[in-house]
């Protein structure tokens, strides 16, 4: 795996996050994940009534590995929320069952209260 920044990855992170309320950085397509861990999140998301894009990190080597880089976290899924990341699939679901994530979602005008 390489270390380098790729200049083109990341500005495409960047724009994606940047026009985009909701994203997720995810394996697999929201209606096809490929990975258990991409797939609760969209079943969360889903769930909660958000409309987000999803990234599809196995279409693109540059982008699997910028968004560790970007983000700064070591795995997929990962969520971003009005610009700011939020966390993976276990931060994802606790923040669901306690209530906070439907609360961040009504707070940034994503879902309605
Ligand atoms: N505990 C993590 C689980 C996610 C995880 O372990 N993802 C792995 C397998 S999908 C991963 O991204 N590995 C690195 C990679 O595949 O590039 C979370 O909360 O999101």
């Amino acid at each position: 795996m390489s270390t380098e920044v790729n200049t083109e990855a990341q500005q495409f992170i960047e724009t994606t996050i940047k026009t985009n309320p909701v994203v997720l950085f995810m394996k697999g397509t929201p209606d096809a994940p490929r990975c258990g861990f991409s797939s609760l999140v969209v079943q969360v998301l889903d769930h909660l009534g958000v409309e987000f894009a999803g990234v599809d990190v196995l279409q693109d080597e540059a982008i699997r590995d910028g968004i560790k880089a970007f983000t700064d976290w070591p795995t997929i899924p990962q969520l971003y929320v009005a610009e700011e990341f939020v966390g993976g699939a276990d931060i994802v679901r606790e923040m669901f069952q306690s209530g906070e994530l439907k609360q961040l979602m009504t707070d940034k005008g994503i879902v309605a209260a």
